[in-house]
Order: C-alpha cells, then sequence, then structure tokens
C-alpha cells in the first residue's frame, strides 16, 4: 500500500520505523575440533589420494561397498580393552538407541556379510574408501576423523589372500612413487603368539586381550606391560617367554626356539615364498612384535611402517578368521588392511612426492556484449556436450578481469563472443599456451 513503508508492520497509515539490526554474533568458522575442512586444494590431493585408493582396487579385481558412518554402538563393543573401544565416538540417539561414528570399517563389513548370508558368492573381494571417527581427548591434539582405505578377501583359507592384500599396498605406494627405501611391512602372526600361550596353558578368551597389551610394546614402558599382562592371569614364566619370542625378527631363530610344527611358522613361511612370487620380497620383514591393536585377528598380521622411523604406522591388517561368529554370524576365513589418509600425506611431504593439482578447465567463454550472454550460454552448452569443461563468465567483466581469471583457472582457450564476428555467425578463439587467435564459425568449434 502507498503507505506501507515495507517495514511488514501491515499497519496503513502508520509509519513504522524499519527494525533495527540486531548484532549478530559471529559464529565459530572453524570446523569442530579434530576434524578438517577439505577446500579445493586440499580436496584435490585427497582426489587424487582417493583415485589411486580406487584404482588400485580395481586392478585387483575388487568391488566398492560403503556402510553407514553411524552404526549401533554394539558393533565395537569388545571387553579386549582396545585403544579403538577407549575412544569409541558414541551416544544415545533421540530413540534412546545407542550408536556410534565408525571407529573401523570391518565390523560393518561383517555385518552385511551376515545380512547378506548365503547370496553371497565367495571370494567376496571387497573395498570401501570410509571416514573413520574417534573421540580423543584434544589434549593431545590429535585428529578425531579420517578417511580410510580398506581391501577385505573373505572366503580364502588361504595365505595367498593376506599375499594379496601386501601385493595390492605396495601396487599403491609403487604408482604414488615410494619404493622399498622408504617403507617397508613388518610380518608376524598371532598364531605364533597363540601357540607360546596354550604351552602354558593360557585360556583361549584371553587371547585378543594379551595381544592387545603386546601391541602398546613400543608405547608404553615394559614394566607396565608385564603388569598388565600379569593382571590377565599369566605366569612370569609365560610373560618372559612371550617378551623373548616377541623380540625375534628372523624366522629361523623363531623356529629354533617354538620349533618348526606349528601353523604359525607354516604361514609365514608361505607367505615370504609368495612374496617372491609377487616380486615385492625386498618390501617385508618377519618381526615378532607386530600384533596389530585390534582384538580380532587370529592369525598373520601386517603393518606398512617408514624406514626413517618418524610417523605412526602407515597402514595395517592381518587375517579374522573368528570375527563373524562374535556376531552371531556363521564364521567365514577373512582378512584385510585399513589405511588411512593422514599418515601417507605426512610421508609423501617428507619424501616431497606431493603431485603439484591446480584447477584446470578447457575454455573460459565470455560475451563482449551483455545481450550476448545468452549466445555465450549457447557455446558454452555445445562444448560442454563433447566433453569439454567450460568456466562460463556469468557477470559482466572486463576484458581484463576475464584474462586474469582464465590465468587464474588455467584455461586452455578463451572464447570470446563479439557483435562484430557474432554478425558473421562466428566467434574469435584465443589458444592461451600458443597465443594462436582465430574467427570460427559455431558450428565448426571443437
Ligand atoms: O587410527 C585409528 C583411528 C580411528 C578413527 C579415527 C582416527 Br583419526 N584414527
Amino acid at each position: 500500500s502507498a503507505t506501507d513503508n515495507g517495514s511488514g508492520g501491515g499497519r496503513s497509515g502508520a509509519l513504522t520505523p524499519p527494525p533495527v539490526a540486531e548484532e549478530v554474533q559471529r559464529i565459530d568458522v572453524n570446523p569442530p575440533k579434530g576434524t578438517r575442512d577439505f577446500p579445493p586444494e586440499d580436496m584435490r590431493l585427497r582426489n587424487w589420494l582417493f583415485n589411486h585408493f580406487r584404482e588400485v582396487s580395481r586392478l585387483f579385481g575388487f568391488e566398492e561397498v560403503d556402510y553407514p558412518v553411524l552404526e549401533s554402538e554394539a558393533l565395537f563393543i569388545r571387553k579386549a580393552g582396545e585403544e579403538i573401544r577407549d575412544q569409541l565416538y558414541c551416544f544415545e540417539d533421540r530413540g534412546n538407541r545407542r550408536v556410534a561414528l565408525r571407529p573401523e570399517l570391518t565390523p560393518s563389513l561383517a555385518r552385511l556379510v551376515i545380512q547378506k548370508g548365503k547370496s553371497l558368492s565367495l571370494p567376496l573381494k571387497w573395498f570401501a574408501v570410509g571416514q573413520c571417527w574417534r573421540y580423543e581427548r584434544m589434549t593431545r591434539g590429535r585428529r578425531r576423523e579420517h578417511y580410510q582405505w580398506n581391501m577385505d578377501i573373505l572366503g580364502v583359507p588361504e595365505v595367498t589372500a593376506e599375499a594379496e592384500l601386501i601385493s595390492s599396498i605396495v601396487t599403491f605406494f609403487k604408482r604414488i612413487g615410494i619404493t622399498e627405501s622408504d617403507v617397508g611391512f613388518k610380518v608376524s602372526s598371532r598364531k605364533v603368539l597363540q601357540e607360546v600361550l596354550s604351552f602354558y596353558s593360557v585360556p583361549e578368551n584371553l587371547f585378543g586381550k594379551v595381544c592387545v597389551i603386546i601391541d602398546k610394546i613400543e608405547k608404553i614402558p615394559i614394566d607396565v606391560i608385564k603388569k598388565d599382562l600379569e593382571a590377565t592371569g599369566l605366569s612370569n614364566e609365560a610373560i618372559e617367554q612371550l617378551l623373548q619370542v616377541l623380540s625375534i625378527k628372523s624366522l629361523t631363530k623363531l623356529e629354533e626356539i617354538i620349533g618348526g610344527g606349528g601353523e604359525g611358522i607354516a604361514d609365514l613361511k608361505k607367505l615370504f615364498s609368495l612374496a617372491e612370487k609377487f616380486g615385492y620380497s625386498q618390501w617385508i620383514q618377519f618381526d615378532a612384535s607386530v600384533v596389530r591393536g585390534l582384538a580380532y585377528y587370529t592369525g598373520i598380521v601386517f603393518e606398512g611402517f617408514d624406514r626413517g622411523g618418524k610417523l605412526r604406522a602407515i597402514c595395517g591388517g592381518g587375517r579374522y578368521d573368528r570375527l563373524l561368529s562374535t556376531f552371531g554370524g556363521e564364521d567365514i576365513p577373512a582378512c584385510g588392511f585399513g589405511f588411512g589418509d593422514a599418515v601417507i600425506v605426512e610421508l609423501l611431504k617428507e619424501k616431497g612426492l606431493l603431485p603439484e593439482l591446480s584447477l584446470e578447465v578447457d575454455n573460459i567463454v565470455c560475451a563482449l556484449d551483455d545481450d550476448l550472454k545468452g549466445v555465450a550460454a549457447t557455446v558454452a552448452s555445445k562444448l560442454r556436450e563433447k566433453g569439454q569443461s567450460v568456466e562460463l563468465v556469468l557477470e559482466t567483466k572486463p576484458l581484463k578481469w576475464v584474462f586474469k581469471r582464465a590465468a587464474r583457472t588455467n584455461a586452455q582457450r578463451l572464447i570470446l563472443v563479439g557483435k562484430t564476428e557474432w554478425e558473421k555467425g562466428m566467434v574469435s578463439v584465443k589458444n592461451l599456451s600458443s597465443s594462436e587467435q582465430y574467427e570460427i564459425k559455431l558450428d565448426e568449434l571443437e
């Protein structure tokens, strides 16, 4: 209405002053503690890394899967004192359900395999690249999320499966310029520890807990390790023997100590022989101290480490033949690994191997006249239909701005729609690397 001053007061006749804009408190524009944003330059590196994960998975004939980031908390409640359990990012949802942000992907895989049951044909070769979470006190300022590449083989009891998985990681390392002089794999078998523990008649149900304690051997003082092992009921003799075995770095020495008849030794010999055939013998070494910190491993375990000794484990995995039955399913022989997206980037930085990744666009298209913007849009669509990327200048900008934009976006070609040329049905093209310039009919534009 004529008297309506647009304030929405709605009362005709009375002039109401516009509302005074209230002071808006600026929000914290940082992401939540321990989490990351991926602005374009970081997203390009992440995509580069994940594209290598996916290409290697394709080369090995694996199928991609994914699961919800949010899972029932019950999937991750294991009583072996694992760090992953202590740091579970869990809460009660509005339906009073206990849920958790997944700290790893393997339990979700187990859940899905049980759910699918007999409809799945074995062997399964699945891979995933998924964000995983932990709630760690920020005292250490560590991340609370990372992305993990997982590859898993289900239905193959032989060690050929573990050998194949290690081969896939070696393939990945080679693709990004990492060599056996940069990284190696420490390989062992929990069956070796199992043989020692059963020699001292340690009950099977203590096995996972003992492995979780031993996994901390390089992270906490040895007397704390011994105290924690004693607390599980292990005798001092068993503890001493265990620690002696863990210090062994050669299969021959191990055989001298525990004898050569066990499955653990047999598996390891088979793995090292297969490594020869795959061509990655120089990448792996036996190291009895490798147990990994997940309670469910039952056989071969391995972890990728940087030979400079500065970084945390790059990746890790192993055999977990009895995980499904812990969820009430039928056991299926299984092995897999997890490969995080953070340590590998630290290693690439250290080695000077980070790739140069910049925005690339094939064309930048600009109308030199406002009433030619429609034609510019037609040019852009035609090029895009041919699979060419086009940055279409949407606003009215001076040519100087367009050239600067072309430089920032690394455009290969500048296409200008000008009145004179368009009267002849032509557009002008400038090749920005060679500076070659020409006019061409729109339908001849390639
Ligand atoms: O390395 C274990 C792990 C699990 C979830 C999230 C992050 Br960060 N790290």
